[in-house]
């Protein structure tokens, strides 16, 4: 489906009309919202859950967004209502090892095309984003949250019988720091948004966090000179990634040997069906 959210008239972008055209055939949508603003728009019914082509349509919608100097603030955004995103497709994690690989490579790359983003990217969080939802969030580069407080964040793999790979856990520390990072971890907290904001995960909340995502990267944002934020970034950011793609093959083969596993199946099948118990009982 194609947003066509272009609310000014803005000069001919051929790298956005492009991008629309490959976001007809899935679940993510590319705008220019204000002159320097790009919106990309996660639609994935039911809930936004990271399957192996939800993964690779974003990396690539993100690295067309990084090619096309005229864009300079990614917002990151969900238009299914109270959700953000579940994070990754549990189903996925049940399928036979050639697809696991495949589909942790492009978690991964997803992972390096948010994370090390040029651009500056700001998370509007109008629901939950438990996991790999709140991978997506801790990549940007500024998280606005609802104040809604059916809505959740954190890191609750432990509670699928699994755990966050050192990358991501190292987002959280990086993040909210070590001592409650690592409680958050094992215990797998999924946090209200006060609870959130208190403890740092994120650093707004709002009402409405479209509106206000849009006026920070206009009336803030835009506003530091643009290669600033980017050197700025790269300060905080670059030994990570340097890191990480020295241990990528590796974190690869641990995911698969650590999925694979006879008990780890056995937790997820059970998860898979709490999750349908609970919404047979709605
Ligand atoms: C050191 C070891 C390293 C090795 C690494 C090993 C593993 C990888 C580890 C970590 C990386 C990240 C992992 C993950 O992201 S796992 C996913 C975690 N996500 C969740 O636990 C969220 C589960 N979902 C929910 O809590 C709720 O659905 C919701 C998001 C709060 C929304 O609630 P709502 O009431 O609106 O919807 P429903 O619950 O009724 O769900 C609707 C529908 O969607 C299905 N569904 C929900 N979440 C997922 C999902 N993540 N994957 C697949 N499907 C999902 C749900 O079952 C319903 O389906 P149905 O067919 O019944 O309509």
């Amino acid at each position: 489906m194609i947003r066509s959210a272009l609310s000014y008239p803005s000069k001919k972008n051929l790298v956005l009309q492009c991008l629309r055209r490959m976001s007809s055939l899935v679940s993510t949508s590319v705008s220019e919202v204000h002159p320097g603003v790009a919106h990309v728009t996660m639609h994935s019914p039911p809930v936004n859950s990271l399957s192996l082509s939800f993964c690779q349509e974003l990396s690539q919608n993100l690295q067309v967004i990084h090619k096309d100097k005229s864009i300079d603030i990614i917002l990151l955004q969900s238009d299914i209502p109270g959700i953000f995103s579940a994070g990754l497709d549990i189903k996925e994690f049940t399928q036979p090892k050639e697809r696991l690989m495949e589909f942790w490579t492009a978690f991964q790359q997803l992972y390096i095309d948010l994370y090390g983003a040029s651009q500056t990217t700001i998370a509007c969080m109008e629901g939950s984003a438990p996991a790999a939802g709140c991978m997506l969030a801790l990549s940007c580069d500024y998280r606005v949250m609802t104040s809604n407080t059916k809505a959740k964040i954190g890191l609750n793999e432990s509670l699928l019988g699994i755990a966050a790979p050192p990358w991501l856990a190292q987002q959280m520390m990086d993040t909210v720091g070590s001592r409650v990072a690592e409680l958050s971890l094992w215990r797998g907290t999924l946090y209200a948004p006060e609870q959130a904001l208190a403890i740092g995960l994120v650093d707004e909340l709002h009402e409405n966090p479209r509106e206000r995502a849009l006026e920070l990267a206009v009336a803030e944002f835009q506003k530091i000179p643009r290669q600033a934020r980017a050197a700025s970034k790269t300060l905080t950011r670059q030994k990570r990634l340097k890191h990480f793609h020295q241990e990528r093959q590796a974190d690869l083969e641990h995911f698969v040997n650590f999925i694979t596993q006879d008990a780890v199946q056995t937790q997820l099948r059970g998860y898979l069906q709490q999750l349908a118990a609970k919404k047979n009982k709605k």
